[in-house]
């Protein structure tokens, strides 16, 4: 019987390599850039089980330059929508993620943006750096602060969750969700709200809903203009769920007040998009589950998805 191969796609740490060589012949594209489309066409032929992260494309393509003998795709992300999820089911291919590992460290980048963005954190250090505090002044670089605020969620899954138990202590008033159905868990620390509702009544609102095609592009002028003029809007989940054309008209006709992105649609934002000179934006390159901690468990986690459906 042939060996089964296993590709890993990037350099994902030596620990999750160990693990799958102690069964597979392991292959991998020792590089922290990406793999080029070409390469990876040809160096999937064959193996059983890939193992991906969060910017490799896994289309139909990939899946038919690998082979029938292909029986695990394993994204090493808590979404899975860079994996075409219904063409692999289609073809018999397990398709594995790692939601759980990953959910508090983007929590906490939710919260950093939240933070960064309502006391105004980036314009702050812009003027240390460019030498332009001279003395302390009532009301220069003036934020608003969390006690008494109304916090609105899109999507209450685990990094909603962890958004809404990190949040809390900071003294806000309410927690206002939505979702595609009221979740039980939510009882105690956040209420259910029409997506409207949570649209209007938001001063800070986080989206933190998976990608899908209800929510692909949900968040659009219409849903911007529902939004509190001093409201801010903070996106930890996909770039793709935000219309960024209308969030860029929303932030310089004071639509909404400021905006804080962890994703972009694309990524990176090409050179000359008006979010990267927009003030009111802030924009991280993708760091929501970047502590060495969840990125070693989140490695280590999707060679042990790949083991299971190969065992
Ligand atoms: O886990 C994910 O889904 C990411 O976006 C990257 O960690």
């Amino acid at each position: 019987m042939p060996e089964n191969r296993v590709y890993i796609t990037r350099q994902v740490g030596n620990e999750a390599i160990a693990l799958l060589e102690q069964k597979y012949k392991v292959e991998i594209w020792d590089s922290e850039e990406p793999i080029p489309k070409e390469t990876l066409l040809t160096a999937v032929g064959g193996i059983s089980g890939l193992f991906c992260t969060v910017s490799d494309i896994i289309d139909a393509g990939i899946l038919e330059a690998a082979g029938p003998q292909l029986k695990v795709v394993a994204t090493m992300s808590s979404g899975w929508d860079n994996v075409d999820v219904a063409e692999c089911r289609r073809r018999g291919i397990e398709v594995c993620k790692t939601p759980d590992i990953a959910a508090d460290a983007a929590a906490d980048i939710a919260v950093a943006l939240i933070l960064m963005t309502s006391r105004n954190i980036v314009q702050g250090i812009d003027a240390i750096r460019q030498n332009l505090f001279h003395c302390w002044k009532p009301f220069w670089l003036c934020g608003s602060g969390l006690i008494n605020k109304t916090i609105g969620i899109l999507g209450f899954g685990r990094v909603g969750f962890g958004i809404a138990r990190r949040i809390k202590p900071f003294g806000v008033e309410r927690i206002l969700y939505n979702d595609l159905e009221e979740i039980e868990y939510a009882e105690n620390c956040a209420q259910y709200v029409s997506l409207d509702t949570l649209f209007s009544s938001s001063d800070i609102l986080c989206i933190c809903c998976g990608v899908n095609s209800l929510t692909k592009g949900m968040v659009n002028s219409k849903l911007l203009q529902r939004m509190k003029r001093t409201s801010i809007l903070i996106n930890t989940s996909r770039g793709v769920v935000v219309n960024h054309d209308d969030l860029a008209e929303a932030l310089s006709d004071g639509t909404i007040a400021a905006a804080g992105l962890d994703v972009t649609d694309p990524e990176p934002l090409p050179v000359g998009h008006p979010l990267l000179t927009q003030p009111k934006c802030v924009i991280l390159p993708h760091m929501g589950t970047n502590t060495a901690e969840t990125r070693v468990a989140m490695s280590v986690n999707t060679a042990k998805n790949i083991l299971a459906v190969l065992n």
